[in-house]
């Protein structure tokens, strides 16, 4: 039985994975904390986030936990991740980590410290439809080739606080990936005034905000006289805390280094 710690545990997503580790017969819910801030701490996690009494109480950071459990869930802000990085470092403790907006440097940082120091499973989106969308926008990118321009839209609540969405960043370098491109030169993030023409290789990651959208993403293909749009809708969060209690039910164990969604599903022979 893996022991979890919940990061963030009185977040959107917090009280959803919390929900779902206690559901998932490979893990037992051993610990959960919150900034020290949050008027959450103190309280059952489960009562919460309504969905009963735990016994677990949401305590004031991750120092105050960190010999409870074997592997760190962590959905929370980018400058707090890379801090419980450090613990877990420190720690030799497993982490699975959804928290998007992470810099190409946080990145680099982040698998230093994975592979000295503890596996780690690190993907935008946990959900299994977007991780085989994610393979359905390669395999169609490198079908069509230079041919057809490639957008990405991303739509989400207005409570999110990153942009665009870790996803279609994703979803920009699989398809950037897929036609020799590279996406930090060919991605195009804004469009406004008299801007010319689209150039062939560009790739364009547009974002909404509005509402309590859970999250939704479309790539356009866009063709002469027709184009192909590949959708994921997330009805609820809780696909991906599901993904991710199945991520830290894996992760636990592995030798140091850093992992994704595809290693845990199974996809990266597709
Ligand atoms: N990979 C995936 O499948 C998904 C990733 N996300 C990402 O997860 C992150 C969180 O999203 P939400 O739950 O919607 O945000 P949220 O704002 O509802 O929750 C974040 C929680 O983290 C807590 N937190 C912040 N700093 C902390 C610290 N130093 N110590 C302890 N707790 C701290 C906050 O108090 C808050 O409760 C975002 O980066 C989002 O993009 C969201 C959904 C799916
Ligand atoms: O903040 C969110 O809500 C979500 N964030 C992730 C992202 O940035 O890709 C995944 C999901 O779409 C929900």
């Amino acid at each position: 039985m893996t022991k979890v710690i919940v990061a963030g545990a009185a977040g959107r997503m917090g009280q959803r994975i919390s929900y779902m580790v206690t559901r998932n017969p490979d893990l037992e819910l051993a610990a959960a904390f919150e900034h020290p801030d949050n008027p959450a701490v103190g309280r059952d996690v489960g009562e919460n986030g309504g969905f009963g009494t735990t016994g677990v109480t949401i305590e004031p950071g991750l120092d105050a936990v960190i010999d409870k459990g074997d592997v760190i869930i962590d959905f929370t802000f980018h400058k707090a991740t890379m801090g419980f990085a450090r613990t877990a470092a420190e720690h030799g403790r497993a982490m699975v980590i959804g928290t998007t907006g992470l810099s190409a440097e946080d990145l680099a940082t982040l698998r230093e410290l994975a592979e000295a120091h503890f596996p780690c499973v690190q993907a935008p989106n946990m959900a299994v439809g977007v991780n085989v969308l994610f393979k359905l926008v390669e395999k169609a990118a490198s079908i069509l080739g230079d041919a057809y321009d490639v957008e990405i839209v991303e739509a989400h609540h207005r409570m999110k606080k990153d942009a665009p969405s870790g996803t279609a960043l994703k979803l920009g370098e699989m398809a950037a990936g897929a036609l020799g491109r590279d996406l930090a030169k060919v991605g195009v993030f804004e469009r406004n005034g008299i801007i010319g023409e689209r150039t062939d290789e560009e790739i364009g990651i547009q974002t909404i905000r509005a509402g309590d959208i859970v999250g939704e993403h479309t790539v356009y293909f866009a063709g002469a006289g027709e184009r192909i749009e590949i959708t994921h809708r997330a009805h609820s969060r809780d696909n991906f805390a599901r993904g991710a209690a199945l991520a830290a039910a894996w992760v636990a164990g592995r030798p140091n280094g850093m992992y994704t969604m595809f290693d845990v599903l199974g996809l990266n022979e597709f």
